[in-house]
């Protein structure tokens, strides 16, 4: 890796513990190490972004912080409480994870509006006695992340763009601190793709509940202009690190995916452009 890759963490405010921090942790698995001496620090409502290629590691950092992989390796704090003297499940409580295809998936016979009302009570079907405050929160968050108008559609109905704005509605209905979008992009169509990041900028536009949010993603054209900080993964390792005007940068990322690259920037968005003529050399045999 280019030796001038920036590595910058976000300045620590004192008043408020970060929503994360990570110093040198690891986990190794099957004899290799999967993540490597990862130091990093996401600042208490910050928007913040994962990026790097398949298999470098996005996806094992987001289990880490969200205590489903133990590290092998260093020391994690997660909303100021630091992994091994923590109730995980406790600590659950305060972050969710959002993924186009979890673990738990929704009653696909529940509606929009049902499904978002699980949130509440943190289970997939709905079980738990339902308010007049809950009714309402869940109503506002629907229409926050634009789906006002299928309320009423089964989850099974809504296409997969809605089907995520609804699982983002669904998390933030407990309001919580921390909020991990795992690849919320993935899969949509160019239209169903801003409308999800329109929903994540309005996250920070509205209101001063916002939770800390990590956006985990391939594409450096999925960030949206509320991101302030960018942590590139490159074979389990931390790439580079900072503001994304100094991260996102033609030759680091040219680095990172193995393809010749030109970032473009254009009014607080990113998107790479693949270099003429480099198809050549990715069909060269090595
Ligand atoms: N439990 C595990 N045991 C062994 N290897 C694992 C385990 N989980 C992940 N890996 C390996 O670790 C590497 C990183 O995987 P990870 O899923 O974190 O990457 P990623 O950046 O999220 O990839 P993608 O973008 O394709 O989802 C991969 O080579 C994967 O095969």
């Amino acid at each position: 890796m280019d030796n001038n890759a920036p590595n910058h963490a976000p300045a620590e405010n004192p008043a408020s513990p970060p929503a994360i921090r990570a110093r040198g942790v690891g986990v190794y698995r099957n004899g290799r190490w999967i993540l490597k001496n990862v130091d990093w620090t996401v600042p208490s409502g910050s928007c913040v972004a994962v990026l790097g290629p398949n298999g470098s590691g996005k996806s094992t950092l987001t289990r880490v912080i969200s205590g489903y992989m133990w590290p092998t390796d260093g020391e994690l704090s997660v909303l100021g409480e630091r992994f091994g003297s923590v109730n995980l499940h406790e600590l659950r409580e305060s972050l969710r994870l959002v993924q186009p295809t979890g673990l738990a998936e929704p009653d696909s016979e529940a509606t929009a509006f049902e499904v978002a009302l699980t949130g509440a009570f943190g289970t997939v079907g709905l079980y738990g006695q339902v308010t007049d405050a809950i009714r309402s929160e869940a109503e506002r968050l629907l229409a926050t992340v634009g789906l006002r108008s299928v309320f009423n559609t089964p989850y099974q109905n809504l296409s997969s763009g809605e089907r995520i704005r609804c699982l983002i509605a669904r998390a933030m209905i407990r309001k919580p601190r921390l909020l991990l979008l795992d690849e919320p992009t993935s899969g949509l169509d160019l239209l169903a793709r801003e409308q999800v990041l329109a929903t994540i900028q309005s996250l920070f536009q509205n209101g001063s509940e916002r939770p800390t949010v990590v956006l985990i993603t391939h594409h450096l054209e999925e960030l949206p202009p509320a991101v302030s900080h960018v942590l590139v993964l490159d074979e389990g390792a931390v790439a580079a690190q900072g503001a994304p005007e100094d991260v996102l940068r033609s030759d680091l990322l040219s680095a990172v995916y193995r393809c010749p690259l030109q970032v473009v920037q254009s009014e607080g968005r990113y998107y790479s452009r693949v270099s003429p003529g480099a198809w050549d050399s990715l069909l060269a045999e090595s």
